[in-house]
């Protein structure tokens, strides 16, 4: 539910930016338009303020991600809130422009590095009454995860479900992380972690055909639509009751227990330490070790 504005209100200023970003720019562009007439009615009055842009952000590459950040940060824009959203899933094994096993470089290191270089502008935005927030979208799949510290890209012994799962339990255990050394840093921001459900997108793309046959035949009573798959990590972006509360799980909007190693704090701690020298930034959490 977006706070809805007076016209008066949006001439003086109090205008919400929304910054889509994502590899397929068509997408996105579109996804732009969907707003901006979403947002303004049939006589051309603006009834919500918000100012959707798109930029371009490739997750599978750290250069795409640094030249994003560059060009957000020259808007000189707050960031309240990070939504960590994109994901692939059971694709062929094959390398990022960087060299890492795709599921873990962008599902997880991409989002990883994004958010890092995004860190102080989050802090600077969030205040005491309304802290910044970090989102990650994770899956149920992680429950079945298991993070292989001495091979995360998988080289040993690579299956697709197992490289999916393993980089969306790291998301997790990232953002339990983050949401510690943000606490220990007295900065005001939060980090939660999302389940969407399963969820009738695009994602399924890889699946056997047999699963296409069964999905297509089932999606309808079983699978959430996008809009559905959208609200908890809405939910978790605006929700009052969310203020200054971080570090948790949501499924269906509610507070649910993510699996047991995810909350195995020296696991996260070697994870980020690990991820930091991937991506080459500063370990921001090495003062605790
Ligand atoms: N659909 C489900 O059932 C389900 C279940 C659990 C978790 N999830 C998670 O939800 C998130 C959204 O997935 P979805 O279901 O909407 O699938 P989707 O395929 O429709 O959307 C994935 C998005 O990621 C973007 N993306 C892909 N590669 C990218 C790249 N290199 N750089 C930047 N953006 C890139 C795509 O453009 C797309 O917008 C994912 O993280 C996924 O793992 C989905």
């Amino acid at each position: 539910n977006l706070p809805r504005k007076d016209s008066n209100a949006v001439t003086m200023g109090a205008r919400e930016n929304l910054c889509i970003s994502g590899n397929d720019e068509s997408e996105g562009q579109e996804a732009v338009r969907k707003i901006k007439e979403e947002t303004v009615n049939g006589k051309g009055t603006i009834l919500y303020a918000i100012v959707p842009t798109f930029l371009h952000c490739d997750l599978a590459s750290m250069k795409s991600i640094r030249q994003f950040v560059q060009q957000f940060r020259a808007k000189n824009c707050p960031l309240h809130v990070l939504v960590n959203n994109a994901g692939v899933m059971l694709v062929p094994e094959r390398k990022t422009e960087d060299g890492f096993e795709e599921h873990f470089g962008l599902n997880y290191l991409g989002h990883f590095l994004l958010t890092n270089l995004l860190l102080e502008t989050l802090k600077q935005s969030g205040t005491r009454s309304r802290n910044a927030r970090v989102i990650t979208v994770s899956s149920a799949t992680h429950y079945v995860g298991r993070l292989h510290l001495n091979d995360l890209q998988s080289r040993c012994s690579y299956s697709p479900h197992g490289a999916y799962a393993q980089s969306k339990l790291a998301l997790v255990l990232f953002t339990y992380r983050l949401q510690h050394l943000m606490t220990a840093d007295g900065s005001h921001v939060t980090a939660n972690v999302v389940d969407p459900g399963v969820v009738n997108t695009e994602l399924y793309k890889n699946v056997c055909w047999a699963t296409k046959v069964v999905k297509w035949m089932t999606a309808w009573l079983f699978f959430k639509t996008p809009e559905e798959g959208a609200s908890t990590s809405i939910y978790a972006a605006v929700s009052p009751e969310l203020e200054g509360v971080g570090g948790i799980y949501l499924y269906n909007e509610q507070r649910t227990k993510s699996t047991d190693v995810s909350y195995d704090e020296e696991l996260q701690r070697r994870l980020w330490t690990e991820s930091c020298k991937m991506t080459r930034i500063s370990d921001v959490g090495s003062r605790d070790l």
